[in-house]
């Protein structure tokens, strides 16, 4: 296994949100976190990645295994395609960034700043970040925001061609990806309602 998640709680806010959270990942697999909007995905994924502490259970990963992809691209706006990628790339061991930018189709972009892209392509370029990283373990929180048909197909590629190198990916989305893959649905970890309502709130309706 390269993540193994047992028993696992998180909050956000200081409010619970999911409680008693059991999975597994191998190498080569794929695992989709489904659930409405709210319900925890992105908390999850947060907590896995060790953005913050659990509540509660253990997340068990080698250390510096995972690249995080967030809901943000995570790209520095003045410089170009090929220099955030180098930059990434030197801050994570110095990979060569041609695969990347081939993987997502940013060659003819390389040196356009990265403030200067669509929402698609910063996308993409944010996405492509990974490949630099060299971690073996992605956790993507929807990944696929803003990119067309084609550009998804391009992601969908990028993960399987990780998978086959011996990498994983635990990806939280709402579409289909267009491969056959592992789902989870967290709804039923979905933790008990708090004593006292704290107001309005998706995750404990
Ligand atoms: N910064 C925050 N402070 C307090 N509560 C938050 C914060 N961010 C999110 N929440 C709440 O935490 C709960 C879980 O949110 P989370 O973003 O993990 O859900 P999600 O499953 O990823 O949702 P979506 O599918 O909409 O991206 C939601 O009820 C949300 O309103």
């Amino acid at each position: 296994m390269v993540l193994t998640v047992q028993d696992l709680a998180c909050a956000r806010g200081g409010i619970p949100v999911l409680e008693h959270v059991t999975f597994a990942l191998s190498p080569g697999e794929v695992l989709l976190l489904r659930g409405p909007n709210g319900i925890g995905k992105t908390t999850l994924l947060r907590t896995i990645a060790g953005l913050q502490p659990p509540l509660a259970g253990v997340v068990d990963c080698a250390p510096d295994a995972i690249a995080y992809g967030a809901h943000a691209d995570g790209l520095k706006a003045t410089l170009s395609v090929a220099e955030n990628l180098s930059f990434w790339a030197g801050v994570y061991g110095g990979t060569d960034i041609e695969p990347a930018l081939a993987a997502f189709n940013l060659e003819k972009l390389r040196d356009r700043a990265a403030q200067n892209l669509s929402a698609g392509q910063k996308r993409r370029l944010g996405l492509a970040r990974l490949l630099v990283t060299g971690r073996p373990v992605w956790a993507l929180d929807e990944p696929t925001v803003s990119l067309d048909v084609a550009s998804v197909a391009l992601f969908a590629e990028a993960v399987r061609s990780h998978c086959r190198a011996g990498g994983a990916a635990l990806i939280a989305t709402h579409i289909d990806l267009g491969f056959e893959a592992r789902e989870l649905d967290v709804a039923p970890f979905r933790a008990v309602e708090p004593a006292v309502a704290t107001g309005f709130d998706e995750a404990f309706l």
